[in-house]
């Protein structure tokens, strides 16, 4: 123990300092505290991390349970504002939508895009120039129905594999076949050709590794990097994130500079620009004449937006296939009343299609009611850009905001019954009701300017994938049996946990045998597959 006076002068008169010193700091303190919404006590260094579990979505829920709707977290340095309520999803997203028109940027997603990514570019003339080429190029309305013909396609050859499994009384991994089509459908939008066209730059092995570089990708854009949230671990690498990066970079790398160059090899070869024209053949003409002056737009561009598209549109639409036959195997009532509904407008002598589609409302309904329970990014995630007022509360920019949409489709003051599931709550108090972004109580695709772009791409698809397996088979479902409270207590109960990952997957890989109904599926076989 050292005696008062035993300390030298200057640092006696210093601890002096510091305690007057104290009620400013701790006022300053207060006021500060009450500007932003309120947060659980933190840890140094590491904030609030050891409040999250594997599944990001429901720490947030459980947290908005116990701090109210809007509630602030510091992740390692990064404040974050997370809120749980469609008023304050439409506050947020709309009422203050410039505020939060950008997006954080992660190590992993910068680096594997090479810096260029839509997802996490700011609110700015790139991202425009993106948002532009990608709506009239790929994912608007009119080449989403020059599309038709590649989803109708890949459907044949998806039900084509499942006919032969119920042939043989075997089991399909539906989950990796669901995977195989989504790939397949999206790879063959950006870059032409079918499958067997290697003449396209894509033969069956690179479409393989195209797959495999793809999945690793989404599985390391769903883990938590501690490195984008503690700045003294950003050059430390001590999850060993860096190396995994380095080498899935490489095998994506490899892969895409092979097409490219064979693509380039192709278009020099082309007799005076005749042969058909893919949206990587419009990037290319981009990279000569951007038609933007703000804008440079090179390989290296074309590189970051291939990975962009494959990594945002891929999972997330054969996970809410998946999902949405997860719950229609648990409610076989509503399995069987989407089939009559499918036979009676369809018929049951032709494969349906997607001019089908408006005339199921039932099945459209069974949809939405799947992405409201499973939404596949279930954390709409911006960045605060320009400081703005919520309520009694102001949100500093470089705030991350999380909008918690798969709390908000649960939410019991909007929703009746919320964990049901229950189509026909869009065909009665919820009619009208839609996932474009303008309804907050469902926001699958999130709202405003940055909502998704792939959304007619999805919509497209996703009934139509559903509906053609609900008219042509029953599904057995194999293993992965779970909680009696899963189904409506009418049928075999499907394991409904979620998985750790990007876009919410099941923990339990969907594995069932297909039944083929006969009649229906012989006279659709013989027509069509
Ligand atoms: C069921 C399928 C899908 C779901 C549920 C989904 C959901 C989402 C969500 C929630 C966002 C963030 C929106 C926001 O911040 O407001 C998003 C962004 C995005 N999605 Fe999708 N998506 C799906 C399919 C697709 C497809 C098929 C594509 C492309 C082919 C795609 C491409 C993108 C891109 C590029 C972004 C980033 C947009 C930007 O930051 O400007 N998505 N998606």
């Amino acid at each position: 123990m050292i005696a008062l006076d035993e300390l030298p002068t200057q640092l006696l008169l210093l601890i002096v300092a510091l305690v007057l010193l104290i009620p400013i700091f701790h006022r300053h303190g207060r006021r500060h505290r009450h500007r932003l919404p309120p947060s659980p006590v933190g840890m140094p260094i590491i904030g609030h991390f050891h409040l999250l579990g594997p599944l990001l979505h429901r720490s947030f829920h459980d947290l908005s349970l116990r701090l109210g709707p809007l509630f602030t977290l510091r992740l390692g340095s990064v404040p974050c504002v997370v809120a749980s309520t469609p008023d304050l999803a439409r506050e947020l997203l709309k009422t203050n939508e410039l505020s939060f028109a950008s997006r954080p940027n992660f190590i992993a997603v910068s680096r594997l895009t090479y810096d260029t990514a839509m997802v996490s570019s700011p609110y700015d003339a790139y991202w425009k120039f993106l948002r532009r080429i990608t709506t009239n190029d790929l994912l608007g309305s009119r080449p989403i129905s020059g599309f038709s013909p590649l989803r109708s396609r890949e459907l044949s050859r998806f039900l084509r594999v499942l006919a032969d499994k119920s042939s043989r009384r075997e089991a399909a991994n539906l989950s990796a076949e669901l995977r195989k089509m989504s790939y397949a459908v999206i790879l063959h939008m950006m870059l032409g050709g079918d499958s067997a066209a290697a003449s396209h730059g894509m033969d069956e092995g690179r479409v393989e590794e195209a797959r495999t570089v793809v999945r690793d990708v989404t599985r390391i854009f769903g883990e938590f990097n501690l490195s984008d949230f503690v700045w003294f671990l950003k050059r430390l690498d001590l999850q060993g994130f860096g190396k995994r990066i380095e080498e899935i970079f490489r095998r994506y790398d490899t892969l895409i500079e092979t097409v490219l160059r064979e693509r380039e090899e192709l278009r020099r070869n082309r007799k005076d620009g005749v042969g058909n024209i893919d949206f990587l053949d419009i990037l290319l003409d981009y990279t000569e004449d951007p038609k933007d002056d703000n804008v440079q737009f090179t390989r290296l561009h074309i590189k970051g937006l291939i990975m962009d598209i494959f990594t945002a549109g891929t999972d997330t639409t054969a996970t809410s296939i998946e999902w949405t036959l997860s719950e229609l195997i648990n409610n076989p009532k509503v399995f069987e009343k989407a089939r009559e509904e499918i036979d009676r407008v369809v018929g049951e002598t032709r494969l349906v299609s997607e001019s089908d589609v408006p005339n199921l409302p039932y099945l459209q309904a069974v949809v939405k009611e799947a992405l409201r329970l499973h939404p596949p990014a279930p954390l709409v995630t911006r960045k605060c850009v320009k400081e703005c007022k919520v309520g009694e509360y102001i949100i500093p920019v470089d705030t991350m905001l999380i909008v918690n949409t798969w709390t908000i489709g649960r939410d019991p003051n909007h929703w009746e019954s919320p964990l049901d599931f229950e189509p026909n709550r869009f065909l009665q108090a919820h009619s009208g009701m839609d996932v474009k972004g303008q309804h907050f109580e469902l926001l699958p695709f999130g709202s405003g300017r940055r909502m998704c772009p792939g959304l007619n791409s999805a919509m497209q698809i996703l009934p139509l994938v559903v509906a053609a397996i609900i008219q042509c088979f029953d599904l057995k479902v194999v293993g992965s049996i779970g909680d009696s409270k899963d189904g409506d207590g009418d049928g075999p109960v499907l394991n409904m946990e979620e998985g750790v990952g990007l876009t919410l997957p099941r923990l339990h890989e969907l594995v069932c045998v297909p039944v083929a109904r006969h009649g229906t599926l012989t006279a659709i076989l013989k027509s069509e597959l």
